[in-house]
């Protein structure tokens, strides 16, 4: 989560994102972010803080503001504007191509495909990006104790199997980042250790990063996984900011 320019990562300078709706505000102000390749950290903070909103802006599903400066440098050093990116529109090929190059995903509830089985779920990443690889599929189904279910479809699963199977697809076309938000939210506290225990040691096993929105500080500290926390502030016309706590405003 630290390194200076040019380290292998994510870096957000001077990140904001305004939301409204009718007299209602939101602004989320990142003066500075660094996700170190390979690094696992989580977003916390009060419901409602951002932290979905700063997944969504990292993930390249939510345009930034004005202003905000966003790079990937990659693992020989290059300096990709992903920012820059958003130029093109919200449809942009390239946009589109760089988030799933640089990003898997797993929703809270795990945002399967109800029509396809667990293996076809898994395999899926890997046809939308063109790096089909069926022992990689294979080797994560494993790995995520999913071997016996594969040729079932998401209605037939456990919550847990489910998030184990958007594990695996988050996974499945070697992403260099997981973004996982509340992952565990929905399981219970056995099924929550199995599945965080899973995404950090396979995603580790690969040098996959992971950017993870939580409430349960007791876990995050249990495994070890970096805190950062966001906080809010009403402004006097109602307007709540959120930002990194103890950062200075900007
Ligand atoms: N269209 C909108 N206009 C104004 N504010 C909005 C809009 N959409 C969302 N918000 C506000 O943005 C803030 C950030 O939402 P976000 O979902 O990122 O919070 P969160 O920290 O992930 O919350 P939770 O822990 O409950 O999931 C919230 O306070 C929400 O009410």
């Amino acid at each position: 989560m630290s390194g200076g320019p040019g380290r292998f990562g994510l870096r957000l300078d001077r990140a904001q994102v305004d939301l409204r709706d009718g007299r209602r505000r939101f602004r989320l102000r990142i003066d500075r972010l660094e996700l170190a390749a390979g690094q696992a950290v989580a977003l916390v903070g009060a419901s409602g803080s951002g932290k979905t909103l700063l997944l969504e802006l990292l993930g390249l599903l939510r345009a930034p503001g004005a202003g905000t400066a966003y790079g990937w440098t990659d693992g020989a050093g290059t300096r990709h504007d992903l920012a820059g990116l958003w130029a093109a529109g919200t449809r942009s090929r390239a946009l589109a191509a760089m988030r799933g190059r640089l990003f898997g995903f797993v929703p809270q509830t795990g945002g399967l495909l109800p029509f396809l089985s667990v293996a076809e779920n898994v395999a899926l990443p890997q046809r939308v990006t063109g790096r089909v690889d069926a022992g990689w599929c294979a080797t994560l189904i494993d790995r995520l104790g999913l071997a016996d279910v594969a040729a079932l479809r998401p209605g037939a699963l456990s919550i847990g199997q489910r998030q184990r199977c958007a594990i695996a697809r988050a996974l499945a076309h070697r992403p260099p980042f997981v973004i996982a938000d509340e992952p565990t939210a929905a399981l219970d506290p056995d099924a929550s250790d199995r599945v965080l225990a899973l995404l950090l040691e396979v995603a580790a096993g690969t040098g996959c990063g992971v950017i993870l929105s939580s409430h349960d500080v007791d876990r995050l500290d249990r495994f070890g996984i970096a805190r950062l926390a966001l906080e809010t502030r009403t402004g006097e016309e109602g307007e709540v900011t959120g930002r990194i706590a103890g950062a200075a405003p900007c």
